[in-house]
């Protein structure tokens, strides 16, 4: 993108534009490295542990497998469109998505995203990619399982990314909706990838029967839309 004439915000600075081409540019790599991850994830498998449990043993402590940057402007866009003062995300890495959102918060007048990542390593490096950004105040990254984790994140909520494990989405939500304004958006990443595992989540938000409107957007891996009308 020619950003020479855009409009000044902090997804257009050229510091953090670098940062995140640079980044996007490491995680290419990433689907070439995923059929080596088939022997831990089948072994996982057959010894009847669920996805999250195999890559909490660490068979994804180097991937990055981040949004696309669509998706990530996406992200920038629907937050400063909610006018999100109050992020949470489930499934932080190192911290691509996170950046876009802290990115609209800043631009929204402040506030605060939260993120949680299991990996120690992916949290220090998020943390650190967040930080240099300059977007150290706005975001927080929590360390450890986002059932843990998000507990305690105050109300309300504006926006929720999820795109963690695919078998948590629903219990992180659950987790998540006492704190969701009425208004707040709800996006889901990986709907086309995880159709099977994510159907009984698509099928919550789309019933119509718990509070939300939803769709699903053909954006990169899908991203299932949902807007909160309130229990
Ligand atoms: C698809 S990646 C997230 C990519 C990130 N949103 C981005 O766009 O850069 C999923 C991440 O979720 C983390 N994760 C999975 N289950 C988790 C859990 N229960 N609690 C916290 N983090 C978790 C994984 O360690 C992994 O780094």
């Amino acid at each position: 993108m020619d950003t020479t004439t855009a409009s000044p915000n902090s997804l257009n600075r050229a510091d953090v534009r670098d940062l995140l081409d640079r980044l996007h540019r490491r995680a290419r790599g990433d689907y070439l490295k995923l059929p080596f991850k088939v022997p831990a994830l089948a072994k996982g498998l057959l010894r009847g542990q669920t996805v999250t449990e195999i890559f909490m043993a660490g068979a994804a402590r180097d991937l990055y497998l981040p949004v696309s940057p669509e998706q990530g402007r996406f992200l920038y866009l629907m937050a400063r469109t909610v006018g999100a003062r109050s992020i949470v995300e489930f499934g932080t890495s190192f911290g691509l998505s996170t950046l876009y959102l802290a990115a609209a918060v800043t631009d929204n007048g402040g506030g605060k995203v939260i993120g949680t990542e299991l990996e120690p390593g992916k949290h220090a490096v998020a943390t650190d990619n967040l930080r240099v950004a300059g977007f150290g105040e706005v975001a927080e990254v929590r360390l450890g399982d986002a059932l843990q984790t998000l507990r305690d994140v105050p109300g309300p909520v504006d926006m929720v990314l999820l795109d963690g494990w695919k078998d948590l989405y629903m219990p992180v939500l659950e987790l998540l909706k006492p704190k969701l304004r009425k208004g707040s958006v709800v996006l889901a990443d990986n709907i086309f990838t995880f159709k099977k595992a994510l159907r009984p989540f698509v099928e919550y938000m789309q019933s119509g029967k718990n509070g939300f409107q939803s769709t699903t957007l053909s954006i990169a891996d899908g991203f299932e839309y949902s807007y909160y009308e309130g229990a």
